[in-house]
């Protein structure tokens, strides 16, 4: 792996388009050990331009199937704290072992365990790890500033909706992120991620300045895509039911 400035910058030049976030849990219906690697394989067959991976087994599992830089995060639940994308600095490390490019750590005010803020973890991957990429998780623009400040490599809104401050959100903020590319595009990588579900959505993206677009959901879990038109078809049946009721 490339590790120089101009070997990074060459990575991140690469990623321009769309990323693809290729995560399964157990507790998933479409969860089988191999599923993550299938997903990688589909993305890659499509033209993504990189990964984003969950856990350090997905993530060398990933690396050895698909060509493609990978994002890593190692998603770990404490019920003590909000902060679950690569709490630790040996999350970190782990993912950094498993072969990613890049790691993925909440840079949010969110308050760790420990009672420091998540964002703080961020310089001390940096030096322990300093050939690998950052990127930043946020979920407001002034955290986005700051992750700048930091010498994140890459930063997006994915937190944004999954905050106790904005987690009654369910679509992205166009708005704001494009206030974000404006002001920090010339310092960093802007990608959008979180909430995108069309592919006019990610066109509208880059319109607005992301380098790239990550998206999850909407083309690895399925079961989530399903749900999205059930609930919105259920809700338009019941609304028709009420309607005939009352005309009885
Ligand atoms: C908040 C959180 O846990 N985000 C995770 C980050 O890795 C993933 O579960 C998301 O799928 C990813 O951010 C892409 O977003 P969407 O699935 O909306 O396209």
């Amino acid at each position: 792996m490339n590790t120089t400035d101009a070997g990074k910058k060459a990575m991140l030049d690469s990623m321009k388009g769309l990323i693809v976030s290729c995560q399964t849990q157990p507790d998933d219906p479409i969860y089988t050990e191999d599923m993550a690697v299938k997903m990688a394989e589909a993305a890659a067959w499509a033209g993504a331009s990189g990964i984003r991976a969950n856990t350090p087994e997905q993530i060398r599992a990933i690396k050895e199937a698909v060509n493609l830089p990978v994002i890593g995060l190692y998603k770990i639940w404490n019920e003590d704290m909000d902060v679950f994308i690569t709490p630790t600095l040996e999350a970190a490390k782990q993912v950094w072992e498993a072969g990613a490019e890049i790691i993925a750590l909440d840079c949010t005010d969110q308050l760790t365990d420990k009672g420091r803020p998540a964002w703080e973890l961020m310089p001390e991957v940096k030096k322990e790890i300093p050939e690998a990429m950052i990127f930043a998780d946020v979920s407001n623009y002034e955290e986005a500033r700051r992750a700048v400040e930091l010498g994140a490599d890459i930063v997006a809104p994915t937190l944004y909706g999954y905050t106790e401050a904005t987690k009654h959100i369910e679509e992205p903020d166009l708005r704001e992120f494009a206030r974000m590319c404006r002001d920090f595009g010339e310092d960093v990588y802007m990608m959008m991620e979180g909430h995108i579900y069309t592919p006019e959505d990610a066109m509208k993206c880059l319109y607005l300045g992301a380098h790239a677009v990550v998206v999850g959901s909407a083309i690895t879990r399925p079961h989530l895509t399903a749900k999205r038109f059930v609930d919105l078809i259920s809700g338009y049946q019941s609304n028709w039911r009420d309607a005939e009721k009352a005309k009885h």
